[in-house]
This record gives structure tokens, C-alpha cells and sequence, in this order.
């Protein structure tokens, strides 16, 4: 388990984090060179600007100490792929400094590791095939359009950030519970969702985590918040079980949840069996804790992008009314689309460079080793911090890194770089279990909304600029929203 202060440098009370700077200790030997002191206050105080600052100064492979733990910041593509992707089964979650970990969230893929992951994602992975996120369109479409009918309906003054997070929470329970979120249990259900997620949200705005196992009046409210919600979940998970006793399995639109429940662990190495109750409810949480905000957070960098380029926002808006149809209410996306929506595909890929959700991936050492061929040795329990941001905002593999240029993606050979370079979604064994999930998501609704609206930035008002936390999210995204026509 991760030691209580390292729970995410943002446990650190920035006395005590003061002292530990003072008192790093020397680097073992073959460890990289790095800052001589103590990282955790100017880490803590601006993760991005840190870590920009510290790769300028110190290259692509830079040693620190963070409250007394070994990090390695990794802006080396080479050696982000041998982490991720080569030499995986080397680098562990368990450990890793930086990341908190969240009673919501429980043991499930995000943070397990080992046999329990293995088996874990091998019981999800077909939730999120391809023809399996297809199904979700209609999620995806239904609740695009009850934003743009309500919330958008005239023009207004919106903060993108919270309208994209009220959004993407209400796909994603779709996505898990289908009809329940919208039948007779909906207010029950979005209830405890959607409390649930807002001291969650909170809690991680916030630039010092109390842990949740400290005793105050916050932490019994999100800790009262999660049990409501682990109530409903496992009603849902028991309600399921017992229709597939009485014979009545058989579901035309199968949601995440009965996905979950019917699959077995019956290939290559598999045991046969399937989930138990509490892996499922660890599941279903970690799959709204990963593919919520991170979500909400890519559509809302879409629409800054979008807003400060007039031309993209035009090409996107002529793509979508020749692929979708003209009517923003009426002609709804489906899965169909997503493969011709190219123009808003790049935008998307290009958004995700320039502002990558996860804008660092974080590793430990499960055992002593050397990276970048031989030329570092880092000891067992050493954390490897990929940094996402610098790999995607590097002028070494991408022309004007700092231009939004969605067009990149569609020359031959488009975006890419060369291996280990865009890794938005990370790489290898853990890559994002929802990758498909939130390019299509994020592809049908930018399409969507750049049909419908157009948004601009408020001149005068404070550009928008990223909060860098666990999540690189946006803030000051108060944009002028417009209807480009009323068509009621
Ligand atoms: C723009 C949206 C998203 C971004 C940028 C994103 C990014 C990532 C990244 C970088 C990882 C790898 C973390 C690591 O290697 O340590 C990851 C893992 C994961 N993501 Fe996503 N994600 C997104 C959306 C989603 C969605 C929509 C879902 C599910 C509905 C989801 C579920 C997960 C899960 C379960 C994992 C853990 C996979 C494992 O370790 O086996 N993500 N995501």
C-alpha cells in the first residue's frame, strides 16, 4: 500500500513538506541527476510549470526527491515506452507517488495490479470492444442534444468545465446503468452520483487532500456520500442478479453493468468464474472515476481551441451538418458517424496534445532497475513520473508544437511521432481501458456542438488557462455560448 504521506504529494502539509526539503537526503548511486533539493513544495504549488521548468533545466530524464521518496521525471520517449510498454511487468502501480488513491474508486483497475488487474481487465476488456462502445452512442447523442436544447438553448455565459462535467457524468451512468438512470430509480441513482462525484470533484480541486480517514466534518460528508452511492450500486448489482435467477437475462441493449456481470474469465490462463459483488461495485467506480472528468476536461479544452480558431470551428460545423445532417436537435449522431467525423477526430487528437487530460502517468519500481540502456539505476519503490505534456508539446517531434493545427492529423502519416511520443491514453498493458469509449464521445459531441453554437471567449475576461492537479484541467472556461440559430 502507499505509505499515508505519499498518498499524493498534495498530502503533504507544506510544513512539513518545507522541512523535507531541507532534509533530502543524497541520491544513490547511478541514480539521475536532479535539483540537489527536495521537490514537494514547488511541485505541489505548480505541477505544470515544474515540470516544464525542470526538463528545460535538467533533460528527459530528470532524478528528484519528492518528501523524501526517489521520483524520475521521464520526458524521453524511449524510455516512456520501456516503462509503459517493453519492460511493463517492472513498473508497478502500488507505490507510486503522486496518485492518490479513493474510497469511490476501491481496488479496481485503475490501481490494482498483478494477477488481480490481469483478471480484472480481462473481464472488461469485451465491455469495451468496439461494437460494445457503439452501443453507447445513443447515451452519448441523447445527452449532448438535452444540453444544447437546455443549458444552451440561448445565448449565455457558461463555465464549459462544469456544464461538460454534468454531461459526461450522466453518459458515463448511462453507459453503466442504462434505463435506470432515466426510469423510476433516476432520482435515486443520479442522486448519489452525482453527490458522490461532487465532494469528490472538491476534494480534488483542492491543492491539500485531507485523506479521507481524517476525522473531519468534509470527510464524513464525502465518506456518507460514498456509502449512499455503494447502496444504490449494489441494490442495481443485486436487482441484476436476481433477474438472471428468474430467467429474464436476456437484455436487448445490454449496459456496462450486465456486460460486467455476464462475463466469465474463460480464456487463455482464465479461471472461469466472473465478477464478485465488490469487484463490480469497484469496477463500475473506477470506470466513472476515469472516464468522467478526464472526459469533461478534453471537451472543455476543445471548445477554448475551438473558440480562439473561428476557421476549425467553421470546417467542424460544415463536417457535421454533411455527416450528422443540418437539424442540431433532430439529427442525432450515432456510432455510424463517428468513422466519417474526421475533421472533428483531429481536433480531438490535436486537443489531447496540446493539453493532455492525464498530463503525467505515474509507475513504482517493483524491483531495483536500470533504465535509458543501462544509464540509470533506480532502486526498488522509486517512482517514474511520464510526463505526457512535455512529450506532446516538444518541439524536437512535432512542428509548431504550440499551434492548435488539427490538420496534422489528417497529412499522410499523420500526428503520431514516433513510438512513445503521444501517449494521451498511455501505452501498453494499462493503456486506458476507455480509449474508445472517449474518442467517440468526444468526437460526436464536439461535432454536435460546433453544429449548433458557436463558442467564443469573452474578450477582457482572464484567458483560459490549466490547473494542473491529478488532472490537467482547465480554468477561467466561462465562454459565450451562441446559437447559431433558434430552430424551435
Ligand atoms: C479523454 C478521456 C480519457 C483520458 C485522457 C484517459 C487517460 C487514461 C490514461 C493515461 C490511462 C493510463 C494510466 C496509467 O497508465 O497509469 C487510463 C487508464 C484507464 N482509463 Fe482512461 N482516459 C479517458 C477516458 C476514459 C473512459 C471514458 C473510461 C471508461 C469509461 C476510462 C477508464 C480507464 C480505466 C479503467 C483505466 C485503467 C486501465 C488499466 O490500468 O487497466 N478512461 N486512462
Amino acid at each position: 500500500m502507499q505509505t499515508a504521506a505519499l498518498r499524493g504529494v498534495a498530502d503533504v502539509p507544506s510544513q512539513l513538506a518545507k522541512q523535507l526539503q531541507r532534509a533530502a537526503a543524497p541520491p544513490p548511486a547511478g541514480f539521475p541527476p536532479g535539483p540537489p533539493d527536495d521537490v514537494a513544495v514547488a511541485l505541489g504549488a505548480d505541477p505544470l510549470a515544474f515540470i516544464v521548468d525542470t526538463q528545460r533545466r535538467h533533460g528527459d530524464v530528470v532524478g528528484l526527491s519528492l518528501a523524501g521518496e526517489r521520483v524520475v521525471l521521464v520526458s524521453d520517449p524511449k524510455v516512456a515506452a520501456d516503462v509503459m510498454i517493453d519492460r511493463a511487468g517492472l513498473f508497478v502501480k502500488e507505490g507510486t507517488a503522486f496518485f492518490p488513491g479513493s474510497s469511490l474508486a476501491g481496488e479496481g483497475l485503475l490501481v490494482s495490479d498483478g494477477e488481480s488487474w490481469a483478471r480484472q481487465r480481462r473481464l472488461s476488456n469485451p465491455a469495451f470492444r468496439a461494437a460494445a462502445v457503439d452501443a453507447y452512442a445513443t447515451a452519448m447523442a441523447r445527452a449532448g442534444a438535452e444540453l444544447l436544447r437546455n443549458e444552451w438553448g440561448a445565448r449565455s455565459v457558461r463555465d464549459c468545465y462544469e456544464d461538460f462535467n454534468d454531461l459526461t457524468l450522466r453518459i458515463v451512468a448511462e453507459a453503466l446503468f442504462g434505463a435506470d438512470v432515466r426510469g423510476k430509480r433516476a432520482r435515486e441513482i443520479n442522486g448519489a452520483i452525482k453527490e458522490a462525484f461532487e465532494f469528490f470533484g472538491r476534494r480534488s480541486a483542492t491543492g491539500m487532500i485531507v485523506p479521507e480517514w481524517v476525522p473531519i466534518p468534509d470527510n464524513f460528508a464525502y465518506n456518507a456520500a460514498v456509502t449512499r452511492l455503494d447502496k444504490a450500486v449494489y441494490s442495481l448489482i443485486a436487482e441484476r442478479r436476481q433477474k438472471r435467477v428468474n430467467g429474464l437475462e436476456s437484455v436487448e441493449n445490454p449496459d456496462l453493468l450486465d456486460r460486467l456481470l455476464d462475463a466469465r474469465d474463460d480464456g487463455e490462463g482464465g479461471d472461469g468464474g466472473g465478477m464478485d459483488d465488490v469487484s463490480l461495485r469497484d469496477e463500475l467506480m473506477t470506470l466513472m472515476v476515469a472516464g468522467q472528468e478526464t472526459s469533461a476536461i478534453l471537451l472543455s479544452w476543445c471548445c477554448v481551441n475551438v473558440a480562439s480558431n473561428p476557421r476549425c470551428a467553421a470546417k467542424l460545423s460544415e463536417e457535421a451538418a454533411a455527416v450528422i445532417g443540418p437539424d442540431p436537435l433532430n439529427d442525432l449522431p450515432n456510432a455510424s458517424h463517428y468513422s466519417r467525423l474526421k475533421y472533428a477526430e483531429a481536433a480531438v487528437l490535436e486537443t489531447m496534445r496540446m493539453q493532455p487530460p492525464a498530463y503525467m502517468v505515474g509507475r513504482c519500481c517493483a524491483e531495483d532497475v536500470f533504465i535509458a540502456g543501462g544509464k540509470y539505476a533506480l532502486p526498488k519503490g522509486t517512482t517514474v513520473l511520464i510526463a505526457p505534456y512535455l512529450l506532446h508539446n516538444d518541439a524536437r517531434y512535432w512542428d509548431a508544437p504550440g499551434e492548435f493545427r488539427p490538420e496534422r492529423w489528417l497529412e499522410p502519416g499523420g500526428g503520431m511521432g514516433p513510438g512513445g511520443v503521444y501517449v494521451p491514453f498511455g501505452a501498453g498493458p494499462r493503456v486506458c481501458i476507455g480509449t474508445g469509449f472517449a474518442m467517440m464521445e468526444s468526437a460526436l459531441l464536439l461535432a454536435m456542438v460546433a453544429r449548433a453554437v458557436d463558442v467564443r471567449l469573452r474578450p477582457g475576461a482572464d484567458p483560459p488557462r490549466p490547473r494542473a492537479l491529478i488532472t490537467l484541467r482547465p480554468e477561467n472556461v466561462r465562454l459565450d455560448v451562441v446559437p447559431k440559430r433558434r430552430w424551435w
